[in-house]
């Protein structure tokens, strides 16, 4: 009992001084804050967000208080950015100021050891892990080690919804998650059983990471205070999560190295990575712990850090291709018209006697243009993943408190009417008429996808191969022979949280021809071989 009473008087110290740390903060400034809803004392206005979409309030906020809108949640600052200006303003032309990330101490400190590069601060770790991201993801990398398994996943893909077509939304998945897992360790995803081991284990931290923060497990991140509290429950789950990921990341590393020592050929890019410093005569190739060893903070990455950058592939880039692809169905199954230009174009510039191909890319802008359109339409990141403010700023007048969350809008940037005419249409020609409007959906300034050639290549060879061999449209009742409709309203045929993932739909998926679906077989019998 008076261990519980020193707990709960240390408790009230740590309530007491963050509130007034937190109003200090607020008061300590010439210039106003931009304008936001009205506030509770110490909540904020995280009781006005409790229970709803939390896009729908932001939308009305940017329309009653415009483009940069200022909230505080449980004390934290946080700035919403509405505006595709404001992004621009702020997110990239004074990106070294907003390339941070809030403390995310659940999802980030305690279940990644501050190693996971989506969620780490702009921080020597973070410089060092980027410039290995931005190696193996360069033009030339993705060409060289994401195309070809980029071309047999998704020819595997169609085929599997061609005799599986009620399956669809798994096949999607499986596709995307292999193509990370294989161009990273050469370890292709397979459904069932054969997704045993290690892979099943990569599987399964991205879906608990997911939930986690998805399912408000991360109420430390907005009462700090509560890391100090001894006993509180989510430590114990996450160090076991810590230690699973660690294992997990290392022992694919592990096996890429071993697999190279062993003299068998380096496949996959953590094996590439491995034999290009062996070539240089590079040391790096050693188990340290992690950090830059000169602590000068431009030096490269260690062997800890290499791994957990490239976890950091199938974490940031297996859903977010999925539920985009899922997005897609659902636009074409609603938009008959939309199908057939699609078909008509593949039609004339691939025929039948082959499959599409990433050479057949500068030939085919409608596609390419169904690609951005549906990443503008239904956004899979409707608010990006949040940055944070350094120093303080000041922006057209207003103060920027340093350490600040910033949210980039992209669902409201992205439904600007000024920019995108009657923005709740589907209308990939919008794309086809001004090739370089700006799609959002990949975020921005130095914390912008690094993967984005991969998504947007994935998306547009799956595109093409779906629309050569496919027809998709809305599914009928058996009973009464009526269409089953289909919801693709933002707030209510959606997830509530988290990525904008449609909820689960019927739609009829037919191959178009015995002469396609015969063909697509015979490539994927020989890429198989
Ligand atoms: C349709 C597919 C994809 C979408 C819509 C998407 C979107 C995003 C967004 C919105 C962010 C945060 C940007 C910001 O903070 O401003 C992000 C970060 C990231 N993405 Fe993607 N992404 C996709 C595919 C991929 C793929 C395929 C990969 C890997 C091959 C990848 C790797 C990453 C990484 C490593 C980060 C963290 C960057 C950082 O924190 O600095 N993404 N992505």
């Amino acid at each position: 009992m008076p261990s519980l009473q020193v707990s709960l008087a240390a408790l009230t110290v740590l309530i007491v001084a963050y509130i007034l740390l937190s109003h200090f903060q607020q008061r300590n400034r010439e210039l106003p804050l931009p304008p936001g809803p009205p506030q509770l004392p110490f909540f904020g206005n995280a009781t006005q967000l409790l229970g709803k979409n939390m896009i729908t309030v932001f939308d009305q906020w940017a329309e009653e208080y415009g483009p940069v809108v200022y909230l505080r949640m449980f004390g934290q600052p946080v700035i919403v950015l509405n505006s595709a200006e404001a992004a621009d303003d702020l997110l990239e032309k004074r990106h070294k100021n907003y390339d941070g990330r809030p403390n995310s101490i659940l999802a980030s400190t305690a279940m990644q050891g501050d190693m996971m590069m989506p969620f780490i601060h702009a921080n020597d770790r973070f410089r060092r892990v980027r410039k290995l991201v931005n190696t193996e993801l360069r033009p030339t990398a993705v060409t060289e080690n994401f195309n070809p398994v980029q071309t047999v996943e998704v020819h595997k893909l169609v085929n599997h919804i061609i005799h599986g077509p009620s399956n669809w939304k798994n096949h999607i998945s499986t596709c995307m998650g292999s193509i990370l897992t294989t161009a990273v360790y050469d370890k292709p995803l397979r459904g069932g059983k054969e997704t045993e081991g290690i892979i099943k284990d990569v599987i399964r931290l991205n879906d608990e990471l997911i939930n986690a923060i998805d399912s408000g497990q991360n109420y430390v991140d907005f009462l700090p205070f509560l890391q100090y509290v001894p006993g509180i429950p989510y430590k114990a789950k996450a160090a076991a999560y810590y230690q699973l990921a660690e294992r997990t990341y290392k022992a694919l590393m592990d096996e890429a190295k071993a697999n190279f020592e062993a003299g068998k050929s380096a496949k996959g890019i953590a094996a590439r990575l491995l034999e290009k410093e062996s070539k240089g005569g590079d040391s790096r190739v050693k188990i340290t712990t992690g950090g830059d060893e000169d602590g000068d903070g431009d030096g490269e990455p260690d062997y800890r850090e290499q791994y957990w950058a490239l976890a950091a592939f199938y974490l940031a880039g297996s859903d977010t291709q999925s539920i985009a692809s899922q997005s897609l169905i659902l636009a074409l199954a609603l938009h008959p018209d939309i199908m057939k230009k699609a078909q008509d174009e593949v039609d004339k510039v691939v025929g039948s006697d082959r499959v599409p191909s990433f050479a057949d890319e500068p030939n085919l802008p409608y596609i390419k243009a169904l690609t951005k359109e549906v990443l503008r339409w239904r956004p899979t990141g409707p608010v990006t993943i949040p940055h944070a403010s350094i120093e303080s700023d000041n922006y057209k007048g207003y103060f920027i408190p340093a350490g600040a969350m910033v949210i980039p809008n992209v669902w409201t940037m992205q439904q600007d009417p000024k920019i995108y005419p009657e923005p709740e249409k589907f209308d990939p020609e919008r794309y086809v008429r001004t090739p370089n409007l700006p799609v959002h959906a990949f975020g921005f300034g130095r914390r912008g996808c690094p993967g984005r050639r991969v998504g947007e290549q994935t998306l547009f060879l799956e595109f093409a191969t779906i629309a050569w061999a496919l027809h998709v449209s809305r599914a009928k009742d058996p009973q009464t022979g009526e269409d089953i409709p289909l919801n693709s309203d933002r707030e209510t045929g959606f997830s509530p949280v988290g990525l904008l993932e449609p909820l689960p739909f019927k739609v009829s998926i037919t191959p178009r021809s015995e002469e396609r679906t015969k063909l697509l077989e015979r490539v994927v019998e020989s890429e198989e071989i």
